[in-house]
């Protein structure tokens, strides 16, 4: 039977190039597959996706018009492809260098150990992450609006410098007291990083999301709009309702309760902890 076997396999494999397989190769092709991985991923989450189907619809016309010999359509193909590469860089422009910034800032050695939560690995402490809870949900009781950037890997100082540089500790108080209305810097966004306040009235860039309810404004849009193109926790309190919503990574779960911010907090408190990609729909929340 086995001599059987490896007849039936020479007499297939014959004249068949077959290399030798190493460790090395093995090893290859695992980083390959796992870049390929990452790569689709990123196409599948930013506007590249639509750019792919683009040039798979491209890749077919030009596939039919080879197929039919048509020459004109085929050079003129062959002499935009360089043009078209280049359009796309300054198009996804914004989408790779977030990619690139994520994969800077990326700390290896602590994703390898997510149950690492030493002090130095802590992004903000439990009191910081108190005194937003507070300060959002005070605000909501008196329809104070509000609107605070919690920064995580991506540096936002493009966005910091849209406003009046701070440099204080984060506390309910502070905060309530920035967005009180009719004050200097109650406009805007704060933006926090690690247990400071390092600028408010900032200016986050606005969400062109078709989907958004129409009932809510500009500062919702801001908050869905900063998500959008950064990794930051982005909460904001409603000065007409009092509700409390925050938005990440393009999400934005409107009306959350103290439990509930608290726990979104929790989730990005430490550096290695990745931000949970499916949020739960709970009773009472809406997904936007
Ligand atoms: N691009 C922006 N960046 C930062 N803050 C913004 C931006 N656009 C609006 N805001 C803030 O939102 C306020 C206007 O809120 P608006 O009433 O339009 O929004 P809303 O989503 O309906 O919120 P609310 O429920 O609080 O009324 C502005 O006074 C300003 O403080």
């Amino acid at each position: 039977m086995v001599d059987w076997l490896r007849n039936l396999m020479d007499n297939y494999t014959e004249g068949m190039y077959l290399p030798q397989i190493q460790v090395m190769d093995v090893i290859e092709i695992l980083i390959l597959t796992v870049f390929i991985y990452e790569i689709l991923l990123w196409i599948k989450n930013t506007k590249a996706w639509m750019l792919l189907r683009g040039i798979i619809m491209l890749g077919a016309f030009i596939l039919l018009a080879w197929i039919f010999q048509m020459h004109t359509i085929l050079y003129l193909a062959a002499q935009s492809i360089n043009v078209l590469a280049i359009a796309a860089v300054v198009v996804f422009q914004p989408e790779l260098r977030r990619a690139l910034e994520k994969l800077g800032e990326k700390n290896l050695l602590s994703s390898i150990n997510p149950f690492d939560r030493s002090r130095e690995n802590e992004r903000f402490s439990d009191e910081t992450a108190d005194s937003i809870v507070n300060a959002c949900f005070d605000m909501g009781n008196v329809c104070t609006g509000a609107l605070i950037v919690v920064e995580q890997v991506i540096r936002l100082n493009e966005y910091e410098m849209t406003g009046i540089e701070l440099d204080c500790k984060v506390s309910s108080q502070v905060l309530i007291n920035i967005f009180e209305h009719n004050t200097p810097l109650h406009d805007g966004a704060v933006i926090v990083r690690g247990d400071r306040i390092t600028s408010a009235t900032c200016y986050l860039p606005l969400s062109d999301n078709m989907s958004i309810s129409k009932d809510l404004g500009t500062r919702h849009r801001a908050a869905l709009g900063m998500s959008e193109v950064c990794d930051a926790l982005v909460i904001v309190v409603s000065e007409e309702t009092g509700l409390v919503s925050y938005a990440m990574g393009g999400v934005l779960t409107r009306g959350v309760n103290r439990e509930e911010l608290r726990e979104k907090l929790s989730q990005i408190q430490y550096r290695n902890s990745e931000p949970k990609k499916k949020f739960a729909i709970r009773k009472g929340w809406r997904r936007e």
